[in-house]
């Protein structure tokens, strides 16, 4: 299958987000710890996922894959606690539950204070609201804490650098054989921000180029294993040389499992968000190259800048604030790019 573009990072799933696909030409939704999956018993059943898949084939659209199980499923396997094996047996069910509907791909992250930024309210290109990061603001906290991801209790202890990868690996070894018999393809998003710094306790493995090919030696080459090349972490790491570097590496092996595209201006230890084009890297010119190393997954928009008229950016999950202007632009500049590069 070709590079294709799919209706990313959807919260809140109704008739508005399924009609503003279709508006924009879009055949494919990725969800993102979706509202119709409220996975009560800590998975994602049969019937709820039953219930999505269909919901999506009514609205004639394909579901390319789903993002984060709630944190209520997984924060003890990422924090290597005692009750991570019990959590991980329900992420068994839940990957088989996936398959037996037909979804393949589950992203998920390593981050055990979920993503950080210090400013979610910064005056990008022309004022559009976009988010920020500065290392040196980290002493007032997490801007993001709010957000329904992020974890509400303070960790009990930090967690080195070791214990991270230890309990990565452990999570891949027990997880890996059960997603290799169901068919499902787990994808692991780079830390953001992609600090060397703990944030809130916990240490950040997933930071550079390195770290992501190192998670690959990890998964010991599994094809159920791969990146959720998020460009704009990537990008925060060291602009589109840290991109090409990624490409390079993961893309001949068939590692880049989909892309999540969006930028930044500036590198750690500060940066900012930003439309396309106006950032790190050119976007024709990572298109060009993933497609030249052979991959041909999905990639989905992020979350984006918010522009006159949009509620907000990734804080408010409404479909209202998802279905926005600034969004609009980020998929009709990508259909574009893929357009003038004869990918469409
Ligand atoms: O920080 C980013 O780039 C994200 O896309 C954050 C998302 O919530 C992502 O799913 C983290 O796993």
């Amino acid at each position: 299958m070709p590079i294709r573009l799919s209706l990313g990072h959807i919260d809140v799933y109704d008739d508005r987000t399924a009609t503003f696909a279709h508006q924009l030409g879009l055949t494919g939704v990725q969800f993102h710890t979706p509202n119709l999956l409220p996975g009560e018993n800590g998975h994602w059943s049969l019937e709820e996922l039953r219930a999505l898949r269909e919901r999506c084939d009514r609205d004639g659209l394909r579901i390319d894959g789903l993002e984060n199980v709630p944190l209520a499923h997984f924060w003890k396997v990422q924090r290597g606690l005692p009750g991570r094996d019990e959590q991980i047996e329900n992420y068994f069910r839940t990957i088989r539950n996936m398959a037996a509907v037909g979804i393949d791909m589950l992203g998920y992250n390593w981050l055990p204070t979920f993503v950080w930024r210090t400013d979610m309210d910064v005056a990008g290109r022309g004022g559009a609201k976009v988010t920020a990061f500065d290392l040196a603001e980290i002493g007032a906290g997490n801007a993001l804490a709010s957000y329904r991801l992020s974890p509400t209790e303070p960790l009990a202890e930090p967690i080195s650098v070791d214990r991270m990868w230890a309990n990565h690996q452990y999570f891949l070894d027990a997880v890996l054989p059960v997603a290799e018999e169901a068919g499902v393809r787990l994808a692991l998003h780079p830390d953001d921000p992609p600090v060397d710094e703990p944030l809130g306790g916990a240490a950040r493995i997933f930071n550079t180029p390195a770290a992501l090919a190192a998670a690959h030696k990890q998964a010991k080459a599994s094809p159920a294993w791969g990146l959720d090349f998020c460009l704009g972490s990537v990008s925060e790491m060291g602009g589109e040389d840290a991109v090409n570097e990624v490409i390079d590496t993961l893309g001949p092996v068939g590692a880049i499992a989909y892309v999540h595209f969006r930028d930044v201006q500036g590198t750690v230890p500060s940066f900012r968000e930003c439309f396309l084009g106006e950032g790190n890297y050119n976007p024709a010119r990572v298109i060009r190259r993933l497609h030249e190393v052979g991959f041909d997954g999905f990639m989905i928009d992020d979350h984006v800048p918010a522009v006159i008229g949009d509620p907000d950016t990734w804080m408010d999950i409404s479909s209202d604030a998802y279905c926005s202007r600034g969004r609009a632009h980020a998929l009709g500049y990508l259909q574009g790019v893929l357009n003038g590069l004869g990918l469409d």
